[in-house]
């Protein structure tokens, strides 16, 4: 059997009287393409500093390939913290080069290295720039080649999509599945779950501090029964208006043209039946589909409204900060 990456077991840590994360048990095991989903203050960096052994956990224990976190398996390990950060004055390439021979890579074999990746993301004619020259969004594809430079086993990054525009957040899905064709396993922490319905083989999602779900995307989106949309105009409450219907309704959009909800559809029940009994129920309704489940609705559907608005703060947060 071989030794998975990471577990984590029944780990917890807290903050004063605040419990950031709460016993907490997940498996990263080799070869796979993992992703941590939560929205902002769910726990997931500090889940990802404890699995490193930057930060003990309170109770609990972490086993980095099979043993407490140490120089050994760090060696093995390429991390993208949530602060970035790099020597501005130094070039692209030297950047890169520095971070792989820290992690062992001759100079050779580093500046090569260096050379490669720049090439492969297109960064080559900047290559001599300095950091302090580069825009935010090349800066950042920067410190994400000089975290996998040295060819690492595992890749841990944490919220590696955030601050980049669509292009490069696309540049880097086929750069972490590039990594994974190398052999690499990879755990991402993001809170927007399109890209994890796009790269992972597995799940797994946090709300405070809390485990919600685990598993594969079919797993996932099984945890959700068929369903309908319909967009009803703003503020009309298709819970209550549907309440002796037999259908469940979840809001899970709240926009300028409309509030959308999910109706859970009972076995036997069709998508046709909602619409007709939210027409019945007198909804002033905008826009109507058979549901097409995503992994949001999966974690809407799995915490309920409170933390889904977390979710969409994070998301606007990031919109802004784009
Ligand atoms: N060093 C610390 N001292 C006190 N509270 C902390 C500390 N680190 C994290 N927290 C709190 O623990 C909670 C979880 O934070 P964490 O950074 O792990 O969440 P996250 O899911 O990664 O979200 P984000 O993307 O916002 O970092 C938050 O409420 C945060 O304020």
């Amino acid at each position: 059997m071989p030794v998975s990456p990471l577990v984590l077991s029944s780990v917890t840590k807290r903050f004063g009287h605040f419990t950031a994360v709460d016993n907490l048990s997940m498996e990263v095991p080799e070869g796979q393409i993992i992703g941590f989903l939560g929205p902002n203050g769910a726990g997931k960096s500090t889940s990802l500093r404890m699995a490193l052994g930057v930060m003990p956990p309170d109770d609990g224990h972490v086993e980095l390939f099979g043993r407490a976190p140490g120089i050994e398996a760090l060696k093995r390990v390429g991390f993208l913290p949530e602060e970035r950060g790099l020597y501005k004055k130094m070039t692209a390439r030297d950047t890169i080069t520095h971070f792989a021979r820290l992690k062992g890579l001759s100079a050779n074999d580093a500046r090569a290295r260096a050379d490669e990746l720049l090439q492969a993301t297109g960064l080559d004619e900047f290559s001599r720039a300095r950091i302090s020259k580069l825009s935010k969004g090349m800066a950042q594809k920067v410190q994400i080649l000089s975290t996998l430079a040295h060819r690492p086993d595992f890749l841990i990054l944490d919220e590696p999509f955030s601050g980049l525009d669509p292009v490069n957040q696309q540049a880097l899905e086929d750069l972490i599945r590039a990594e994974h064709d190398r052999g690499a396993t990879i755990l991402f922490s993001t809170h927007v779950m399109e890209h994890a319905e796009r790269l992972c083989d597995r799940i797994i999602m946090m709300a405070r501090g809390r485990k919600v779900l685990d598993g594969t995307l079919a797993e996932a989106f099984s945890t959700l029964g068929q369903g309908a949309r319909i967009t009803v105009e703003p503020g009309f409450d298709m819970a209550a208006a549907l309440a002796n219907t037999g259908f469940d309704a979840t809001r899970i959009a709240d926009e300028a043209h409309g509030d959308t909800w999910r109706i859970e559809l009972p076995r036997g029940r069709e998508a046709q039946d909602a619409l007709r009994a939210a027409l019945e129920a007198g909804a002033p309704i905008r826009g109507f589909a058979p549901d097409e489940a995503r992994l949001r609705d999966v974690f809407v559907s799995l915490v309920g409204e409170a933390d889904a608005e977390a979710l969409a703060a994070s998301e606007a947060a990031e919109g802004e900060a784009a």
